[in-house]
């Protein structure tokens, strides 16, 4: 398992912009272009108004590169799921606080299969929803876009919850990394990192149309480096 305290700030690019055509292509850019973690949306409908894709992506992911999977399930009732999706190769199992009614159980749960366990937040939901459980997962996800779709505008005051948790975990002493997805480019990402950001999520940014992912992931790091 990753140490997830060892790389920071991580990026964690999502391959939801990718060409699905072009799967392996992708990931070998994400290896060339020095990223940390493969972010995997899994997105059933449901939860989100969207639907990506499911076990199967996962389990090529698993196949196609060596780095770290980092899943975000974004679906109803996570826990039902939780076994397939760590058997299918993920490193890190993220499951939505709005998702999920008994989150210690899930938590332990995905703990229990091997794999590190996270919990996202809606950009709606307050910082409360996690306060709970916040000693036992291992990382805390911000949203900083209503989940479902690539290519939205990070809404600036996420920040802020970003902000707070960092302060409350800095406080509190405890391991959990944060996490913040959606929205997250070159122009802002000094900003996220500054706000307390561990792990940043790219999507739309590591996969510009007609150009490198490469040169984005390096134009990214060097981004967070002058953070
Ligand atoms: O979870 C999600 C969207 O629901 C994200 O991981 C997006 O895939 C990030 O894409 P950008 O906002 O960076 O384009
Ligand atoms: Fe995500």
């Amino acid at each position: 398992m990753p140490d997830l305290r060892a790389r920071r700030p991580a990026l964690s690019p999502s391959i939801l912009n990718a060409d699905f055509g072009h799967l392996a292509e992708a990931f070998r850019q994400l290896e060339l272009g020095g990223a940390d973690y493969v972010h995997l949306d899994v997105m059933d409908g449901r939860f989100v108004p969207n639907i990506s894709f499911g076990l199967p992506v996962v389990e090529a992911a698993r196949r196609a590169t060596s780095l770290p999977l980092d899943v975000h399930l974004m679906i109803v009732e996570p826990e039902r799921y939780i076994g397939d999706f760590v058997a299918a190769g993920a490193s890190i199992v993220t499951i939505h606080a709005e998702a999920c009614l008994h989150l210690h159980r899930a938590v332990r749960q995905i703990h229990e299969t091997g794999a590190l366990a996270g919990v996202a937040l809606n950009p709606a939901t307050p910082l409360t929803a996690v306060e709970e459980i916040l000693p036992f997962v291992d990382l805390v996800l911000i949203m900083t876009v209503d989940p479902g779709f690539g290519g939205q505008a990070l809404i600036p005051a996420a920040l802020r919850k970003v902000e707070r948790l960092r302060r409350l975990i800095d406080e509190l002493g405890l391991p959990a990394v944060i996490e913040v997805d959606g929205g997250v480019k070159e122009s802002n990402v000094a900003a996220v990192i500054r706000a307390g950001a561990d792990v940043v999520v790219t999507g739309s940014a590591a996969f510009p149309p007609g150009g490198s992912t490469v040169e984005a992931l390096q134009a990214l790091r060097r981004a967070m480096q002058g953070s």
